[in-house]
């Protein structure tokens, strides 16, 4: 799905104008209108004090259509027009004029803190203060009443995006409404997906509102959301004449004395995906445990007998090769990882100590082949692309080191993103049981495992982030967030595939 960004949407809004050649309050009306159908289904006439906070902009118009609509379905409803500007506009009191013409109720001006109403527990907010023309921090007195939106413990449905929340840069923390649920019209923000205003959004629906299909299927976005039915376009069905060469041979490099799950969970992930051979180079200690874990994977080692590879020689010629789980950066793995990327032509997919070692030495990302895939968690992701202030700063900076080292980077997070060619791939799979020791090791795996079929790094990169969040998702189903394991993990990466070709069920999203 497209994430357009602000300015889109004000370009989608006008070029919706222009082609059905309407009035700009129509489409307010529109908007507004299919919000208060949204509601009204799942309220269903239910008797609940329902409270409109509006601003003074479009956002607060979408509110005042909201509140008439609602008035007209006999709901119990006031209207707080939040009076941070004296300056309304044009649709705004144009929704204004058509409410007060259906009620005696008028909207209550709020000026100040002073005139905040108390809110209860049971009642519903609806939240029109800013939606995306927020371009600086809102007031003092306004930011209190979005914290005592917040405190109130009420249901609140924020429209179009939550009170506060910038779209296109990051204010300081805490001083956005805090939804229950945004309905959010025709696309969702980046700014959802992003950690510093994602962590208050847990609910998001997309209404959409019929903006001009041709401007929405023309236009090129930054960023795109992946889900199923995205993901199910990457997928490469087998083939009936195929045998294990059809579908490559992965080499993954890990491990260390006390670290050998990460060799293991990583190249069972990488079987798992659905590599033709799977191989496990790692130490000679490491070599009974791989062998006695994955029989299905070979294991070459390092001709040394000590704790951590000094040596990274093989004599195979892998289609791909995953490197860096539980290897550690010892000094001789490091010489040994160095003289590799120098020889080394195979494409790459790096992770945890693998970029620790890039981060120490930098002069080593320049060795890294073309379209090498890079996975790391945000703390791995400071060391390579230097400390950021915010997460739009972040990503900006990922862009940067993506296009300089000319790499496919999976920015990890609650909701990763895949940045390579100033695109943001931003995955929607996945769940917080996921954070768990030896998580990224599967990751790496399944992205080798699907180059190794002939997938290209970026689309591995998107496709194996989708799959492996959708596995977490699947083995939550069976145990709670606290008990999954990487080893679940794995274990649930054949029902992602088949997921896929799932319809959803009736009713379900
Ligand atoms: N295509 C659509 O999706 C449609 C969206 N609609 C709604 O319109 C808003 C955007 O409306 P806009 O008037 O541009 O902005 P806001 O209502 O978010 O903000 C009002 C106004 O306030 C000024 N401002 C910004 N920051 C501050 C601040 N901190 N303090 C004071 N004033 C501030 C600024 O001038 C803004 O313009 C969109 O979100 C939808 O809800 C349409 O109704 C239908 C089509
Ligand atoms: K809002």
């Amino acid at each position: 799905m497209k994430i357009l960004s602000k300015d889109q949407v004000y370009e989608a809004d006008k070029a919706t104008i222009e082609a059905e050649a309407i009035p700009s309050i129509n489409l307010m009306e529109r908007a507004g209108g299919y919000a208060f159908e949204y509601l009204h289904q799942r309220l269903q006439g239910q008797p609940v004090n329902i409270k409109i906070f509006c601003g003074i902009g479009n956002n607060g118009g979408d509110g005042l259509v909201i509140a008439r609509n609602l008035i007209e379905h006999n709901y119990s409803v006031t209207t707080y027009v939040v009076n941070y500007s004296d300056k309304r506009s044009k649709d705004f009191l144009q929704a204004l004029e058509a409410l007060k013409g259906k009620t005696k109720n008028w909207p209550q001006v709020l000026k100040s803190a002073d005139d905040f109403p108390e809110i209860a527990r049971e009642d519903l907010i609806v939240d029109c203060v800013f939606g995306i023309g927020l371009n600086r921090p809102a007031d003092d007195w306004v930011q209190e009443l979005f914290q005592k939106i917040n405190t109130s413990g009420a249901y609140v449905l924020s429209v179009d995006v939550p009170s506060g929340m910038a779209v296109d840069r990051q204010f300081p923390e805490d001083t956005m409404v805090h939804p229950t649920v945004v309905l959010s019209f025709q696309t969702p923000k980046l700014a959802f997906f992003l950690p510093q205003s994602g962590k208050y959004i847990n609910n998001w629906d997309v209404l959409d509102i019929g903006l001009d299909r041709n401007y929405l299927n023309s236009v090129k976005t930054k960023a795109q959301l992946i889900d199923k039915t995205e993901a199910r376009q990457m997928y490469r069905p087998r083939q009936k004449f195929s045998h294990k060469g059809t579908y490559g041979h992965a080499l993954i490099v890990a491990g260390s004395y006390g670290k050998m799950g990460a060799a293991v969970l990583s190249s069972k992930a990488c079987l798992h995906a659905g590599a033709g051979l799977t191989t496990a180079y790692t130490t000679r200690q490491g070599l009974p445990i791989l062998q006695t874990a994955l029989p299905e994977v070979m294991v070459v080692t390092d001709r040394h007998d000590g704790t951590y590879l000094e040596e990274l020689k093989f004599d195979l010629e892998p289609d791909v090769i995953g490197i860096g789980p539980g290897l550690g950066t010892e000094k001789a793995t490091q010489e040994a990882f160095k003289a590799f990327l120098k020889s080394n032509k195979t494409p790459l997919v790096v992770d945890a100590d693998g970029l620790n070692m890039l981060a120490k030495d930098r002069d080593l990302l320049k060795l890294l082949p073309k379209y090498s895939v890079l996975t790391p968690h945000p703390k791995e992701l400071e060391r390579l692309i230097g400390e950021w202030n915010d997460d739009f700063e972040k990503l900006e900076k990922a862009e940067a080191f993506s296009a300089e080292y000319n790499c496919v980077l999976v920015c990890k997070d609650a909701h990763t993103i895949v940045v390579f060619e100033g695109n943001y791939y931003v995955n929607n799979t996945g769940n917080p049981g996921m954070a768990t020791g030896g998580s990224g090791d599967v990751l790496t795996g399944v992205i080798t495992g699907l180059i190794a079929q002939g997938y290209d790094p970026l689309t591995a990169a998107i496709f194996g982030t989708y799959l492996h969040g959708k596995a977490g998702d699947l083995a939550v189903n069976h145990t709670a967030y606290e008990a999954l394991t990487a080893g679940t993990i794995v274990e649930f990466l054949g029902a992602a595939v088949l997921d896929l070709f799932e319809q959803p069920e009736q009713g379900k999203k």
